[in-house]
């Protein structure tokens, strides 16, 4: 199989590496550039920020690292293997066994349980429907939801049901977390308790986080933080954390 990164030792391979990227969008008689050659590296056990104003590109370039959109042009490697110019079952099936995805708005299913919209994703993954519900409960519990699991996400508060999305995006073991402004239809306080209970579960876990936000005072939580302009990564900067607590 064709892997660029097969001569590094594993830890220092990215999960992902995002190369040149362009996306462009018809406007009027016009075309609107939104990515204009972003470039991303994630590594094993990191938790990055992306961050940049309104319009920036991030959530497009979200969304074609997550192999949910095709760019104009670019690369985009998961694991090393170089995923565009796959076929759309292919690129699918990688998606399904390395990314996991945490929008603004939850999309949980609204007549199923807490339990069972966790529980759902991983069926569909050939588990049994006892080993999914037992890794549901698990998950639900780590994000303080052991007393909610038999709720609807109508008898939850906007808070716990983006904690039930958290917990369906992790149930499937993605090696990567990718979110977009996950808790941006929140409140201060409840953005900040979200966004910490997304860190400890994906660092617990194992799982690496790209996460968009608006928020800066979240990125201090994060070992880097990217920032796009105009569809670029123009600057990285790195957070010196000792054990999740920046110093
Ligand atoms: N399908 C589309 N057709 C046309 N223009 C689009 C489409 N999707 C996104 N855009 C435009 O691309 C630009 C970048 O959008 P994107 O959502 O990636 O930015 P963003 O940085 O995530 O913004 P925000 O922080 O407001 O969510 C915007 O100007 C948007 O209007």
């Amino acid at each position: 199989m064709n892997n660029q990164f097969d001569h590094m030792p594993e830890a220092k391979r990215p999960i992902l590496s995002v190369r040149n990227l362009h996306r462009h969008y018809k406007s009027g008689e016009g075309t609107l550039t939104v990515l204009n050659g972003a470039d991303i590296d994630i590594y094993p056990g990191e938790m990055v920020g992306l961050v940049g104003p309104s319009g920036s590109g991030k959530s497009t370039l979200l969304h074609a690292a997550g192999l949910l959109e095709q760019p104009d042009a670019g690369k985009v490697y998961i694991n090393g293997r170089e995923c565009l110019k796959l076929n759309d079952a292919t690129r699918t099936s990688i998606r399904r066994q390395t990314i996991g995805m945490v929008y603004q708005f939850h999309h949980l299913l609204k007549e199923f349980t807490a339990l069972d919209n966790v529980a759902i994703p991983q069926m569909i993954a050939g588990k049994s429907q006892t080993k999914a519900r037992a890794e549901a409960d698990r998950l639900l519990s780590l994000m303080g939801l052991a007393e909610r699991l038999d709720h609807t996400p109508s008898q939850m508060s906007g808070g716990e049901q983006q904690r039930v999305a958290i917990a369906r995006a992790i149930a499937n073991k993605p090696q990567l977390l990718l979110a977009d402004e996950p808790t941006g239809n929140l409140d201060p306080a409840t953005s900040t308790r979200v966004f910490q209970s997304l860190l400890d579960l994906t660092r617990r876990e194992g799982v690496s986080a790209l996460v968009a936000t608006h928020n800066m005072e979240l990125t201090r939580f994060m070992d880097r933080v990217l920032t796009v302009r105009n569809g670029q990564v123009v600057a990285v900067a790195k957070n010196a954390i000792q054990g999740g607590i920046v110093v």
